[in-house]
């Protein structure tokens, strides 16, 4: 009896032989077109909304049951071994994938990851238009904000025609995640990773702000040194000097750095050393912010007051990095301590010279060249021995003045190109003048008196002979010749 019952319900609620039902799952199914008597209809309704809001809660109840298992995942799984999980999933479940991916931690045990780091700093310069979120900053200490990739950011590449897919991902700790087609495995690894951290070092030398080191703890054996940005503003084009000098500085100092294998052909330690040599003022600082600030070096102040002996030089030496401008200014003024100025440069062509040159260049300074030590500047020991002197044309003027006072002419110039043949005035001296006033006529005519105020060099009638009448020029500069009778 209940068997019967039972079949006749399940006969009546299965969509599969109930006639009504049957035509929601095929209304092509020609049982569709069976007649159904009212009251049969009446009870399939009923039964519809019910079987339905049974599926609905179910559904509704395996949703949240799956989302909280879902919350729950996350919240105690960590990230890494959730896509550990998945990955050993899918590698069940799916077909092998062709993609490779390297993760690349920030560091290697207990030293920074050199290739993260890299990344770090290369991808930024691919990040396209298309990206609608990216990190800036911008360091107390540094004077240009930092574009970075923020967390979870994705950064496509291409190399030798492979398509790369950088993540950046954390898990506590932030790591890049590197993906390729597998076949190319040995060219990402022997080639790009290298490409990736030799472009970083490009970028790096761009944007680096060079910095000016000095010592310290002046009286302390251990070697540390204090920084501050360069803001020293001399470059190649602000230096009055001669035209052909500079040039020929500046094709020095490129040589020097692109000869890196040439050194190691010829068994020569990588490194330059430049004698600059002239009076006070005439811009021997000016030309080493200059060389410093056209290579990108940072500059090491080498005081030598406080050198204690030899192994304590040598371990300064060390400390100092590659691409580093090493300055002694005023070599003749440093007396004969423990250390003597000859005896260091004597340790850069020695052995030593392999361990502390790398790049480097030597900037020694004086105002007498005349008494420096011959082992000082015998050949070879530094490199180029420049003649920074006082102004003898107009060509450093000219050039100081279209900067300082915006004018590159003036019916006083060739009158005084003559005095300066014959009166000693330093750079620092014509911009002291140009710094004191915006007028242009008074300023050169202070210019004029402050060379005629000066003794003669050499008494051979220079200014007579030149073209420019001396009538003319002291009218110009508003000077009486009363005046000029009386000096
Ligand atoms: N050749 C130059 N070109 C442009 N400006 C110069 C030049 N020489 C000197 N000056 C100006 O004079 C100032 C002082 O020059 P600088 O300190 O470079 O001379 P110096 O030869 O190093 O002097 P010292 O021997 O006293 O250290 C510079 O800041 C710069 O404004």
């Amino acid at each position: 009896m209940l068997s019967q019952k039972l079949k006749g319900m399940l006969c009546r609620y299965n969509p599969w032989t109930h006639p009504r039902l049957f035509s929601l799952y095929d209304s092509s199914d020609t049982r569709r077109t069976v007649p159904a008597s009212n009251s049969d209809t009446m009870i399939t309704l009923s039964q519809i909304s019910s079987v339905a809001s049974k599926v609905l809660s179910a559904y509704v109840s395996l949703a949240a049951l799956v989302t909280l298992l879902r919350t729950l995942a996350e919240e105690i799984i960590p990230d890494r071994l959730r896509s550990y999980i998945v990955s050993s999933l899918k590698r069940l479940f799916l077909p092998p994938s062709s993609q490779l991916t390297l993760i690349i931690d920030q560091f290697c045990g207990p030293t920074s990851n050199e290739i993260y780091q890299a990344a770090h700093i290369y991808l930024p310069t691919k990040i396209s238009p298309s990206h609608d979120r990216i990190q800036v900053g911008k360091p107390s200490n540094q004077s240009n904000s930092t574009i970075t990739l923020p967390k979870g950011a994705q950064v496509e590449d291409s190399f030798r025609n492979i398509r790369l897919q950088w993540k950046l991902d954390d898990d506590r700790k932030l790591f890049f995640e590197l993906s390729f087609d597998k076949q190319f495995r040995e060219i990402v690894l022997q080639s790009y990773l290298p490409y990736v951290i030799a472009m970083s070092k490009e970028v790096k030398e761009e944007d680096k702000e060079v910095k000016i080191y000095t010592r310290k703890y002046a009286t302390h054996k251990t070697v540390s040194w204090d920084s501050i940005q360069l803001h020293h503003p001399a470059t190649f084009e602000s230096l009055a000097m001669d035209p052909d000098q500079k040039k020929a500085i500046m094709e020095d100092l490129e040589r020097f750095t692109k000869r890196k294998e040439l050194y190691k052909k010829i068994g020569k330690a990588w490194k330059r050393g430049y004698l600059l040599y002239g009076p006070s003022g005439t811009g021997k600082s000016s030309l080493i912010a200059a060389m410093a600030n056209h290579l990108k070096f940072d500059i090491y102040d080498l005081e030598f007051t406080c050198i204690i002996n030899h192994r304590h030089l040598m371990s300064i030496l060390l400390s100092i990095p590659r691409r580093s401008i090493i300055v002694i200014e005023d070599i003749d003024r440093i007396d004969s301590g423990p250390v003597s100025p000859s005896s260091l440069l004597k340790l850069m062509d020695g052995l030593w010279s392999w361990n502390t040159a790398n790049e480097k260049i030597w900037v020694v300074t004086t105002n007498r060249k005349d008494v420096l030590e011959a082992v000082l500047i015998r050949p070879g020991r530094l490199d180029m021995h420049i003649d920074m002197s006082y102004c003898t044309t107009m060509n450093g003027s000219k050039l100081l003045s279209s900067k300082y006072l915006d004018t590159s002419d003036h019916p006083l110039f060739k009158y005084i190109e003559a005095l300066m043949k014959n009166k000693e005035i330093t750079a620092a001296e014509v911009t002291g003048e140009m710094m004191k006033s915006d007028n242009v006529d008074l300023t050169i005519g202070e210019i004029v008196k402050l060379l005629k105020s000066k003794n003669d060099v050499k008494n051979e009638g220079i200014l007579e002979n030149s073209d420019l009448s001396k009538h003319q020029a002291l009218e110009a500069a508003g000077i009486e010749e009363s005046e000029q009778r009386g000096n």
